[in-house]
């Protein structure tokens, strides 16, 4: 008798990582288990009045130990030993500086607590100067090698972070020979990879951060670079030419790593890519589809196929790769850099007292006040979404911008600030917060504006992430904004169940990821109409937005 098959995908978001376990056959999640970066908890290595994030590789090495053996703990041997793929999904771009065994530097005594030697998260906006000058000379080139990725690099990606790092630390620049991508460098781990001019480059990466393109034949030249910055010199002749979609294998599991896992070394371990972009295929993508994950930031997928695309740029998105969310068909990304962030600025602006002051008392006992002080935290969101949905769209006369980690799309920018207008003595919190969310949701519609504009339809629009399944009131604004019905992934873990898929494709389980898709996905729960009435409203809110925003552009210039 056919035994059923099992695959596990392995989703690294900002703050942790999650590994779920799938029945290939049928898309049942039979268990998941998630990990938080110890390191990242504890702010370590961290310095956001200067935007600098830095993850240290330990929290990911643990991560990927303890979330997949905590999954495997909930459902036991019988289904470990049909487990026969593994996908990972990772943020990006997040590289990270290696040895020529594609260790990361931080891993090596001497770079243990050197920020630097780390990996440079997504958000981390240290080098907005050298994305300035990638942009300066792609202009001038004669070749625009950013035309791909939108028309402007950004701080958030692969070179721009390189450079910056070889100028502020020439230990960091003798010791590198090469660079890595965090969803490049888990599949590299998990195989035993020891040489890093073998490791499989996922395509998503290298498309939409790194500027390869095939009519480039890869990466830039070394004189590009060096005309950049002579400290790039010969880097680029240790990266990459070729990439590949995560239906292709990297390899099989380690010795080493089945042990540690308690798997067998025939589970195949999946070419790796970005959560958003797995996460769309976990949601169920479909051409023209807007598939918005809604977490900390967001990331904003269409596909399309190759041949409708043709040789059309779309302007100041995140790029516009063959294969990088659905194998043969063009993956258009963009997004906000912040999304759940931005509630979570007002919910930390509120809690300084509480963390401040509260803690200091000698009222209540230390274990009473730790625990008021978590419930408190707990309850501000929660309780300022209730009162927020009772304030009408046009009362407040507040409008907010969302750029309080610069702008991702239409036209990164990641120099430009948030900003909170129209305040008078009766703006208390609920009403600000309510400024926020619809800030987040105008932030959403320019992404949509911007697709349609550049004659690429959005026939629908599909929510997934942490906010999507959190908050109905956030839902139904960005419903009422967008003028357009939402409908809700199922999955609690799209971007883990998307990774699944691509590893039941990659075992041999399905001959393409639609037909994964297909089989494997669990649908929608909740679709959040437009209510007519708000959407007149927020049209005229909207203009608002969009002046305001036009307003601090000019300052910020
Ligand atoms: N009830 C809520 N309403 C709105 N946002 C929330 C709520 N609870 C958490 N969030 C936001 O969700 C974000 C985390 O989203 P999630 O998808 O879980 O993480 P990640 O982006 O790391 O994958 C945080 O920025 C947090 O502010
Ligand atoms: O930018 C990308 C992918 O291109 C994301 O990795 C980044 O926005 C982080 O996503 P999360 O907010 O952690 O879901």
């Amino acid at each position: 008798m056919k035994s059923t098959k099992y695959v596990i995908g392995v989703d690294y978001g900002t703050d942790s990582v999650r590994s779920l376990i799938v029945n290939a056959e049928n898309g049942e999640e039979l268990a998941a288990s998630v990990f938080h970066y110890p390191r990242w908890k504890d702010n370590l290595y961290c310095d956001p009045v200067h935007n600098q994030f830095r993850q240290h590789p330990l929290d990911y090495v643990e991560g990927l130990e303890s979330s997949i053996r905590g999954a495997l703990a909930q459902v036991g041997p019988e289904v470990a030993g049909q487990v026969v793929g593994i996908a990972v999904d990772t943020t990006g771009s997040t590289p990270v500086a290696v040895d020529s065994s594609g260790t990361p530097l931080a891993l090596l005594p001497d770079f243990a607590t050197n920020p630097n030697a780390m990996f440079i998260l997504w958000k981390d906006h240290t080098s907005i100067k050298e994305a300035a000058e990638i942009n300066a000379i792609c202009e001038r080139w004669d070749i625009d090698y950013s035309k791909y990725e939108g028309g402007i690099y950004s701080s958030e990606w692969f070179w721009a972070k390189i450079l910056r790092t070889y100028r502020v630390d020439p230990a960091i620049h003798r010791a590198a020979y090469s660079w890595v991508e965090h969803c490049d460098w888990i599949p590299f781990l998990l195989t035993g990879g020891t040489d890093v001019t073998k490791m499989k480059r996922s395509r998503c990466a290298a498309g939409h951060k790194a500027l390869w393109h095939e009519d480039f034949d890869g990466l830039p030249p070394n004189e590009f670079f060096v005309a950049l910055d002579p400290l790039l010199d010969g880097l680029v002749d240790r990266l990459f030419d070729q990439t590949y979609t995560s239906d292709v294998p990297a390899g099989h599991l380690s010795e080493e790593w089945a042990e540690r896992l308690g798997l067998s070394t025939d589970v195949v371990i999946s070419v790796g890519a970005f959560d958003a972009h797995m996460g769309a295929v976990g949601g169920q993508i479909e051409p023209y589809h807007l598939s918005k994950v809604m977490g900390t930031s967001t990331c904003d997928m269409v596909v399309a196929p190759m041949q409708e695309v043709g040789d059309k740029l779309v302007r100041g998105i995140c790029g516009q790769v063959d294969g990088s969310v659905i194998p043969g068909m063009m993956g258009l990304e963009a997004g906000q850099s912040a999304f759940g962030d931005v509630y979570a600025w007002f919910k930390n602006l509120l809690a300084w007292p509480i963390r401040q002051i509260l803690a200091k008392s000698e009222l209540i006992d230390q274990e009473t006040k730790e625990q008021l002080i978590r419930e408190t935290l707990d309850r501000i969101i929660p309780e300022l979404t209730a009162a927020a949905e009772k304030i009408d769209p046009y009362e407040s006369g507040i409008i907010a911008l969302d750029w309080l980690n610069g702008r991702r799309t239409p036209d990164a920018n990641q120099a430009l600030k948030g900003a909170i207008f129209g305040l008078n003595l009766g703006s208390d919190a609920p009403r600000i917060f309510r400024a926020l969310v619809e800030a987040t949701c105008f932030g959403a519609r320019t992404i949509v504006d911007r697709f349609t504009s550049e004659g690429v339809p959005i026939k629908g629009v599909i929510g997934l992430g942490g906010v999507s399944k959190k908050s109905p009131f956030i839902m139904q604004t960005m419903a009422d904004v967008l003028g357009r019905p939402i409908r809700i992934a199922t999955s609690e873990q799209t971007c883990a169940l998307g990774a699944a898929m691509f590893a039941a494709t990659t075992a041999g389980l399905y001959p393409k990821v639609e037909d994964a898709m297909e089989q494997m996905s669990s649908g929608f729960d909740a679709t959040y109409e437009p209510n007519p009435a708000h959407v007149e409203k927020y049209d005229k809110l909207y203009a608002e937005y969009q002046q305001l925003g036009a307003t601090v552009e000019q300052l910020i210039k």
